[in-house]
């Protein structure tokens, strides 16, 4: 058994509808999904918001299963791969399964980028209060001390 922590993101087509997507394919295993946030992007900032969200799943599956659950869910949105942080229809990253360390460029564990995005600590924080990222420390203490600015909470939109 594992237990993973899955950001996900869409600033294309019908962004929730993506995001609803991947909820779906990780239905088996859904233990928690977070509220939905609007995001300014970062990164590449001249492209639309996003929406984003944190999904936290558990089963039998291992690190390259939910990677590779969650890149069979990319191609299925449509997903076309150009700009290296460019819009996307679906993004869904892996960014922490329990204490997994790995260097692998194509399964890095805790995901390099996940303790100084907002866009996922912020949604992870919500379903997970005492969360901790591998190696950073608790998410309460990395969200204090972030910059929050355009990450706004919709609570109109549902995941779940
Ligand atoms: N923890 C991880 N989660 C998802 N993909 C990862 C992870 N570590 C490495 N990768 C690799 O990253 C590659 C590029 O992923 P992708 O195009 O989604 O990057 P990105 O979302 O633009 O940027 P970032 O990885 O900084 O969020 C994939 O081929 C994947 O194998
Ligand atoms: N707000 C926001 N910006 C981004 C995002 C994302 O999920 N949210 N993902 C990116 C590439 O992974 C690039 N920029």
């Amino acid at each position: 058994m594992t237990r993973a922590v899955l950001s996900i993101g869409s600033n294309m087509g019908d962004r929730l509808a993506h995001l609803r997507s991947a909820v779906a394919g990780f239905a088996p295993e859904l233990v928690a999904v977070s509220p939905v946030y609007e995001t300014a992007p970062w990164g590449v900032t001249d492209q639309d918001d996003f929406l984003n969200a944190v999904l936290i799943v558990e089963g039998p599956p291992g690190p390259w299963d939910w990677l590779r659950r969650g890149q069979e869910l990319e191609n299925a949105s449509g997903r076309v791969r150009t700009l290296r942080w460019g819009p996307r229809t679906l993004d869904v990253d892996v960014v922490s399964v329990d204490d997994v360390r790995s260097d692998d460029p194509s399964l890095l564990l805790p995901h390099p980028g996940a303790h100084e995005r907002a866009t996922v600590l912020v949604p992870w924080l919500d379903v997970d209060p005492d969360a901790v990222l591998p190696g950073h420390g608790r998410v309460a203490d990395l969200v204090a001390a972030l910059d929050l600015t355009g990450v706004e909470r919709r609570d109109d939109l549902s995941l779940s």
